[in-house]
């Protein structure tokens, strides 16, 4: 066991799991000893269509993945409560999501929050029709299936 493990946290929606996710949570986890992921809350989700799936089942969901160590369902109005239950050593943001690093450093420095903000690199899709995002598998679910 490591004397003084590191903590690495990932959060996100993840509505519908797909191989883009698995990138997002294999590097984030490789940049320390425990991944923990906060999952959005319903009704936080308010840049893009809502979840299909609810909270708990999009939390279970992660929490069963090997490389992360624990899911929590996020705050339901701020978002820095688990994140100073957590105490990270490092946060980082996903390769598209629209939070502004130093934003961010900003509020965890303003809190007393010693902790590294980091972007993810992308996953491109590696053959014709993968889909690497929630937004797209319902696309083509109503294409398919509507
Ligand atoms: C450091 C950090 C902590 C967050 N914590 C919460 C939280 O506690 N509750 C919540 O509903 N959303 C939280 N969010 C917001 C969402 O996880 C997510 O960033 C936002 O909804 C965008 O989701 P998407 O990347 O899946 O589109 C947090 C975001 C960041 C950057
Ligand atoms: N293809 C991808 N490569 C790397 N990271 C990804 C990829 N798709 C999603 N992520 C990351 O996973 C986290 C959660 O993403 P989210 O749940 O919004 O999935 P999404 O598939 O991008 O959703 P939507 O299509 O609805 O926008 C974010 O940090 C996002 O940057």
């Amino acid at each position: 066991m490591t004397a003084n493990p590191t903590t690495i946290i990932a959060q996100g929606t993840f509505d519908i799991l797909h191989p883009g996710h698995l990138h997002y949570f294999s590097e984030a986890a490789s940049l320390g000893d425990e991944l923990h992921v906060i999952i959005a809350r319903r009704e936080n989700v308010t840049h893009k269509e809502k979840p299909v799936l609810p909270d708990r089942q999009r939390r279970d969901m992660v929490a069963a993945l090997e490389m992360v160590d624990e899911a929590h369902l996020g705050h339901t109005e701020d978002i820095f409560v688990p994140i100073e239950r957590i105490d990270p050593d490092c946060i980082v943001l996903g390769h598209d999501q629209h939070h502004d690093e130093a934003a961010i450093a900003d509020a965890l420095a303003g809190r007393g929050i010693d902790c590294e903000v980091r972007r993810a690199s992308a996953r491109e899709p590696r053959y014709d029709g993968e889909l690497l995002s929630t937004g797209h598998i319902v696309d083509r679910i109503l294409e398919l299936r509507g």
